[in-house]
């Protein structure tokens, strides 16, 4: 059977009401307590703004949510709710309702982010080290409470690199892992999915975060983000083909009885694995050290079951400097 090597059975130790989001009754704030400010940025699900709690005159960010099926907001708070209180997850500090539009909100934590495309070019090694390490702790946190993230990107780690904090953001896609149940495979964005959703693998778990790190690993080390550049699907499949190449491709598939559609397939052709020392250049040598390639190789495996895990990945001789840190 297709089991994660790890948290398999998460949800079997918690109470129906923890995962069984549908049956959520969300508890609305008080919106008049609220003040936008400014808009800060929007997705394909939602609007992100500043905004300033009045009553404690404590600024924080409001995520308007895009009409969409109750069940997936009620997903998403309940999500939060589970996770909020873990190590580098975004806090959820309040859920509110406009009257007129009947769009929900949610109001997070603020932290004063600095662009991931301007901070990562200027990171000292030993600080890209420990903001991967902190990330790592929410993702075996969030695994550990039977729940996989599915957009790990730099998006959605937010840096504010003066107080040195890191918070996992934008739960939307996130979903509890019951095992052997399968998933929808549009989930991730393109250049972060692993080959799970670009093969149709739908009995995919918790691993699925660990091969999107992995690209976030790769672009950071190699100064080549995003490291694999699909311009759809089939291309971004062909991309990481160009360099696992097929004939662990075809390793994996065989294992677990996948297909790959004929077109895909003929666009793949027959490619030779890259040695991951063949993206050092002079730009990025200091980054491409021994441990940071090993880590990245055991990342970035096409079988999910092969990939290290977060717990594992945090005792790598990568992160030596940051544990002794303490
Ligand atoms: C698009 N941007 C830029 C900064 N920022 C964005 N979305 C954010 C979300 Br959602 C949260 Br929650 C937080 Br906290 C911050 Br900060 C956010
Ligand atoms: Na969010």
């Amino acid at each position: 059977d297709r089991l994660p090597r790890y948290y398999k059975d998460a949800l079997a130790k918690k109470q129906k009401e923890f995962w069984d989001y549908e049956k959520l009754i969300v508890k609305w704030g008080k919106l008049d307590d609220y003040e936008v400010t400014q808009k800060i940025g929007r997705g394909k699900y939602s609007e992100v703004f500043t905004g300033i709690h009045c009553p404690t005159n404590k600024k924080c960010v409001i995520k308007i949510l895009k009409p969409v099926k109750k069940k997936k907001i009620k997903r998403e708070i309940k999500i939060l709710q589970n996770v909020s209180e873990g190590p580098n997850v975004v806090k959820l500090l309040d859920v509110l309702r406009d009257p007129l539009t009947k769009t929900p909100c949610l109001v997070f934590e603020h932290i004063n982010n600095t662009d991931w495309k301007t901070l990562y070019p200027k990171l000292a090694l030993s600080d890209i080290k420990f903001y991967l390490y902190q990330v790592l702790k929410a993702l075996d946190y969030s695994h550990s409470q039977g729940i996989m993230h599915r957009d790990v990107k730099p998006h959605n780690v937010m840096i504010d690199h003066e107080k040195r904090e890191v918070r996992l953001i934008d739960w939307g896609l996130a979903e509890f892992y019951h095992p052997l149940t399968e998933y929808n495979v549009r989930v991730a964005s393109r250049h972060y999915k692993g080959p799970e959703l670009l093969v149709d693998d739908t009995l995919y778990d918790y691993a699925l975060d660990m091969w999107s790190l992995g690209c976030m690993l790769a672009g950071i080390t190699f100064r080549k983000e995003p490291f694999f550049a699909g311009a759809d699907n089939v291309d971004q499949l062909y991309k990481i083909a160009k360099v696992l190449g097929t004939d662990l491709l075809e390793e994996y598939l065989d294992a677990y009885d996948l297909e790959l559609e004929l077109e895909v397939e003929q666009r793949l052709g027959k490619l030779p694995r890259k040695q991951w020392s063949s993206f050092k250049t002079k730009e990025n040598a200091e980054r491409c050290t021994p441990e940071a390639l090993e880590l990245i190789d055991k990342m970035l495996r096409y079988d999910p079951a092969a990939r290290i895990l977060p717990k594992e990945a945090m005792s790598h001789a990568y992160f030596e400097e940051v544990r002794k840190q303490k």
